[in-house]
């Protein structure tokens, strides 16, 4: 078997052309969507993530502002440019590129952030409107996950999953997006303290690998047919990017998504919809 494909490029751009015209509706109401990024330090990693966030951002309208800080920025200096952004008419939703160098208080400065401007859906407001079940802006990886299976057909409902890894930003907020009764699967999350992890991935319809630990999910421990996320995001020594997923799992799983061309763009696509959705609900 060769697993077919779960085209994040493709779903992104199919999802970015249906932004460019709900973007275009709100202009002639005189509202132009504004995306805010703050980067510290100078990190290749994180630039070349967030210019492809304003590169998403001039694709379907939005329009763009970037804040740039030395690695030398200190607690109160990246604090300042926050309450800037609050203040902003112009920015609609931003988010403050992770990780903070060392030394900063990486919390303090997500709880600073106003909840209706979180771009990145992982404010602790809106991590609890999640959990209660009120709108909120949603984790964009965990949502582009979500996106990524509909729009291929994979069926959810019902569906044992299970997700490797507890990271803020995606495993420990999948879960609470796949228990929602509009998605009504059941969870098992692994994380480094799991005995037995093939036991539980050989059960899973579907699989999330978000563990940052490079071909954990190897073929043997995949059920045949299974629908497979590779999220992880390691470098080998040449640069290249190496996932969680062993490559010989397509030969097994009934969908993959690749990586690259898989989740990263979904991530990038849902922060774009934050972003929309924040423009249009402050035009009432
Ligand atoms: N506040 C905050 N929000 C984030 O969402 C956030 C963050 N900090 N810090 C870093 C991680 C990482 N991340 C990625 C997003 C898209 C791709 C992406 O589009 N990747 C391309 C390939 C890019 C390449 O070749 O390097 C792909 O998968 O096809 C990757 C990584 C968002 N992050």
């Amino acid at each position: 078997m060769t697993a077919q494909i779960l085209d994040g490029k493709a779903t992104a751009a199919a999802i970015k052309s249906e932004l460019a015209a709900r973007v275009a509706a709100l202009k002639e109401k005189g509202i132009t969507p504004g995306l805010g990024t703050v980067l510290v330090g100078d990190d290749p990693g994180s630039q070349k993530y967030v210019a492809g966030k304003h590169r998403d951002c001039a694709q379907v309208g939005i329009a763009s502002i970037q804040r740039e800080l030395p690695a030398t920025a200190t607690q109160e200096e990246i604090e300042a440019v926050v309450r800037e952004l609050n203040e902003d008419p112009a920015c609609t939703g931003y988010l403050v590129q992770l990780p903070l160098p060392k030394g900063i208080d990486e919390n303090r400065i997500l709880e600073l952030i106003d909840p209706d401007k979180d771009a990145d859906g992982l404010h602790p407001m809106n991590l609890g409107r999640l959990v209660l079940g009120e709108p909120a802006p949603l984790p964009c990886t965990p949502n582009g996950i979500l996106t990524l299976l509909r729009r291929h057909g994979v069926e959810i409902k019902g569906a044992e999953v299970v997700v490797v890894g507890r990271g803020v930003t995606i495993g420990r907020p999948m879960p609470l997006l796949l228990t929602r009764r509009s998605e009504n699967a059941t969870v098992t999350q692994c994380h480094t303290g799991t005995r037995d992890l093939a036991a539980h991935l050989r059960r899973a319809d579907i699989i999330v690998a978000a563990a940052g630990f490079p071909h954990l999910v190897r073929p043997e421990d995949v059920k045949p047919g299974a629908a497979v996320l590779d999220v992880g995001v390691s470098r080998n020594a040449e640069g290249k990017i190496v996932g969680d997923v062993h490559p010989g799992v397509a030969e097994v799983a009934g969908w993959i998504s690749p990586n690259p061309g898989g989740v990263g763009p979904m991530t990038r696509a849902q922060l774009l919809v934050n972003v929309v959705e924040a423009a249009e609900r402050s035009a009432g």
